[in-house]
């Protein structure tokens, strides 16, 4: 079937697939939007209207909602996958028998598939073998782009042909879409921020101050570049929207839902109370797992990442973590500036001339 190059498909029918729908559709691209609930599909038709996900927004009149995903698939030019990581390979295979090749496939989704350690767009390239594959990333808070608050973001693939054509399909007045082709980094910088958000949420219930957050999101940065550098990802696409600036975004707001989590913990909720409060996907709850683990595996050292996972899953206090974490190994500030080794080195020939 020939491609409609004015027509864009979503899958998911949550906060941000809505969002971007109605982004797309604002630039003028006819929309079907995917989703499995039947009553969602029919409120959107009927009153332009998101209730379960985004209930105060206005849906554009180009965006038709629809369980049928061959209907939605088959000859849009795009397609945008925004189905939380447990889903999205399972959505995709049920997508493909109505996919073709010659369509640019795009992950919005920023989590890691347990499997492999696979992120979103290496599953779709995996299920297709298609060539125009994209990811993307960067401080994206739906409700607020719902909203039409000034917003950027990064479309990064390793195919000119991909990063053009997604940059105008989505840009305009309230949406600016900067290009990478470093997919990996800007892929592994939206999941890993979210682990830090859950750490960001915990430390406000706490009583933190500012100066505690900034050094958390610092020292966040720090990690994701090491474990960025591990995996082959270039670095310094950690300095662009969708590392840095998706930490800051995440690790400051309420409508985060990974913060959001992380703070009902600190106010004393059990980490299920909290992601059963919250009703909507908080990925870094599964990514931080998968990342120590990783971490593990390629000798990364990742104390902020442990910490969480300990308070998550092994019954730590997140009080008890955070005086954990100040009594470790004080090394490198910026470890491009001054490697960390050479701090940990010139400590340990200290400690020799001392004893
Ligand atoms: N929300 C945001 O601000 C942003 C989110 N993202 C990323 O986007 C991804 C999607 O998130 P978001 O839209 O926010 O998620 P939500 O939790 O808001 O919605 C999830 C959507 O996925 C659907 N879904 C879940 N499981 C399945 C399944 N097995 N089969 C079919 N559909 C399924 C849900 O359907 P149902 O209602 O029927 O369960 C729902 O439509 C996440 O990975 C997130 O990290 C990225 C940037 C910003
Ligand atoms: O990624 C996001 C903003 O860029 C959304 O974060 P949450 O998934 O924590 O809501």
């Amino acid at each position: 079937m020939a491609l409609e190059q004015s027509n864009v498909a979503v899958l998911g029918g949550g906060s941000f697939g809505t969002a971007l729908a109605s982004i797309a559709a604002d630039n003028g691209a006819t929309v079907r939007q995917w989703m499995r609930d039947h009553a969602l599909v029919e409120q959107i038709n009927r009153e332009r209207r998101n209730g379960r996900y985004l209930p105060d927004y206005a849906i554009n009149e180009r965006v038709e909602a629809t369980t049928d995903i061959r209907h939605a698939v088959e000859g849009a030019a795009i397609v945008l996958v925004a189905i939380p990581s447990k889903a999205f390979r399972q959505v995709v295979e049920q997508a493909k028998p109505w996919l073709s090749p010659e369509q640019i496939l795009v992950s919005t989704t920023k989590g890691i598939e347990q499997e492999g350690f696979l992120l979103m767009s290496q599953v779709l390239e995996e299920i297709t073998g298609f060539d125009h594959i994209g990811v993307i990333a960067g401080p994206n808070l739906a409700s607020e782009i719902a909203d039409k608050q000034l917003t950027a973001t990064v479309i990064a693939s390793a195919d000119p042909g991909t990063r053009t054509r997604v940059q105008k399909a989505l840009g305009c007045s309230y949406f600016r879409v900067y290009a990478s082709d470093d997919r990996h980094g800007v892929e592994l910088g939206g999941a890993l921020k979210n682990i830090y958000a859950i750490s960001a949420g915990m430390a406000a219930a706490l009583g933190m101050g500012e100066n505690t957050r900034s050094m958390l999101m610092t020292r966040a940065l720090a990690e994701m570049g090491r474990f960025a550098v591990a995996q082959g990802a270039n670095p310094m696409t950690f300095l662009g929207l969708a590392g840095v600036g998706d930490l800051i975004v995440t690790c400051s707001s309420k409508l985060s839902r990974n913060y959001r989590v992380g703070y009902a913990m600190g106010e004393g909720r059990s980490l299920d109370e909290a992601v059963e409060a919250l009703g909507q996907v908080a990925e870094g709850v599964n990514t931080v797992r998968l990342v120590c683990d990783k971490a593990r595996e390629m000798n990364v050292y990742m104390p902020l990442a442990e910490g969480l996972k300990r308070v998550l899953f092994e019954g730590v206090a997140a009080k008890e973590m955070a005086g954990l974490l100040m009594a470790g190994e004080q090394s490198s500030d910026v470890e491009f500036v001054l490697p960390r080794e050479a701090v940990l080195e010139a400590h340990r020939g200290e400690k020799v001339r001392h004893d």
